[in-house]
């Protein structure tokens, strides 16, 4: 397991440029399955989880061409779904989230996908039910395999279009059935779509290799089935988790930062929510300017004087990977703020190594934490700690880079999941941290 050790106490500068978005990068990878056309991708950050999904994507055949930093050209023309059957890919399959998205491809082209019960954060349950009820509804024949948690969905033919209203606005789980229906005979509903930008990013995609999707960024989509779809060139977005993670960065350590080539028209409520914590975000071209708040940031009340609640809801909602961020930003603020988590009951227990460190948090719940800001009267301490999930990761290391003295946080490997060479790119803005 991987350690950094980080110098806290010391103010940043200069412009960061976010890397490509992981959770697009997870769904857009798994299109290349559904032709055996060429299909080019660029902007795909290099991290844990996307390599893992591409070294899987290999092992089922599809060949793989690196162009440069980012950029690689998939070809699936000999896709051998028997490694499906292999144990390394029980193995392999399940060690990440995003693999579940590779179902709904196989299943279209091939009449058969099978997945391991796939990992992620362990930030509580994470069900499957919106993807397989999905499939199901499409033709597909489920089983599961109970004492080695594996998933698999069958057809003999074509999948058949039809209506669906989906338990839930699953993000993934609207991916996978969009990915089926597209190759579908007929023309398929889906009702309570998830439609956050990476799904709207991912279905511009299918219709540039062919497919029929309208409804684009509703919760509405329509998707009349084609026979076949082609190869195209996809580019993906700039990553709006970590974008919000160097809002919070700049703020807590009173930096000034540039963001630079944020799509600034695909980061909904997160700017918002961020200068309701108080903090100055300018809009520069599609840059982001943080300045340096040598005064601090103070957080705003609702109009009738009342607490803020910050909670997560599906897009156009707040995402629920920013709400670590918000509540170790809001530690340092002047003023009080509810954290409510709806959509994780795991995700908030990290508070504990906030409280070691002096902060001032009251977990209410498994679900609700109520943060009280020191308005930077009182400096947070340096202690050792462990990175539970990739987005509490991310929070105690801003919290350590504020915090006098030298931090440790182990098992590192939860925040390289997801973010490209964090280390070297925070010491590019003067970040004393290094990775032993
Ligand atoms: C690889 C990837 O893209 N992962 C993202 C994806 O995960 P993922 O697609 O796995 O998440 P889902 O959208 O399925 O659901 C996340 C959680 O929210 C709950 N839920 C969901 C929708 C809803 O209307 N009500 C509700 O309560 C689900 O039961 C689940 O516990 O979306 C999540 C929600 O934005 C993000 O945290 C993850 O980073
Ligand atoms: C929860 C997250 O990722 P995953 O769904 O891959 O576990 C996340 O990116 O914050």
């Amino acid at each position: 397991m991987g350690t950094f050790k980080i110098e806290g106490g010391k103010a940043l500068k200069g412009d960061i440029t976010p890397q490509g978005a992981k959770n697009e990068a997870l769904q857009v990878l798994c299109p290349v399955l559904l032709t055996s056309e060429k299909v080019r991708i660029t902007n795909i950050p290099d991290i844990i989880d996307v390599n893992k999904l591409i070294t899987l994507l290999g092992n089922l055949g599809v060949k793989i061409q690196k162009n440069g930093p980012g950029d690689y050209t998939f070809q699936a023309d000999e896709v051998n779904v028997n490694y499906l059957k292999t144990d390394a890919f029980k193995k392999e399959g399940g060690s990440l989230r995003g693999s579940i998205m590779i179902v709904g491809p196989l299943l279209a082209r091939f009449g058969c996908g099978y997945i391991p019960k796939p990992g992620g954060d362990k930030i509580g349950r994470r069900r499957l039910d919106t993807h397989f009820e999905g499939f199901i509804n499409l033709g597909a024949k489920f089983r599961y395999e109970r004492e080695d948690h594996f998933y698999g969905v069958e057809i003999d033919g074509r999948l058949q279009g039809t209506y669906m209203l989906l338990d839930e606005a699953s993000v993934t789980g609207t991916a996978n059935i969009v990915m089926a229906a597209v190759l579908a005979e007929g023309t398929t509903t889906i009702y309570n779509a998830a439609c956050e930008p990476y799904l709207q990013q991912l279905c511009k995609m299918l219709n540039a290799m062919g497919a029929k999707i309208t409804g684009v960024g509703s919760n509405l989509l329509t998707i009349e089935g084609v026979e076949s779809l082609g190869g195209c060139e996809h580019r993906i977005l700039p990553d709006m988790i970590e974008i919000g993670s160097w809002i919070g960065l700049a703020a807590m350590t009173r930096s000034e930062i540039t963001i630079k080539n944020v799509s600034w028209d695909n980061l909904g409520q997160i700017p918002n929510v961020f200068r309701k914590l108080g903090i100055t975000l300018e809009r520069k071209g599609d840059d982001i300017y943080i300045p340096a708040h040598k005064d601090g940031y103070e957080i705003k009340t609702d109009i009738d004087g009342s607490i803020l609640t910050i909670a997560d809801a599906p897009w156009p909602g707040f995402t629920p990977d920013l709400l670590s961020i918000v509540l170790v930003v809001a530690t340092q603020a002047k003023g009080d703020v509810l954290i409510h988590q709806k959509m994780f009951e795991s995700r908030l227990f990290f508070v504990d190594k906030l409280i070691d460190m002096g902060a001032k948090i009251m977990l209410c719940d498994p679900h609700r934490a109520v943060v009280m800001g020191h308005n930077f009267q009182s400096q947070l301490k340096a202690t050792t700690m462990s990175s539970p999930d990739i987005r509490a990761g991310i929070s105690l290391l801003i919290a350590a880079l504020t915090a006098k003295g030298t931090s440790t946080i182990q098992n590192i490997e939860q925040i390289d999941r997801g973010y490209e060479r964090i280390d070297e790119r925070l010491r590019a803005i003067g970040a004393n941290i290094v990775r032993v």
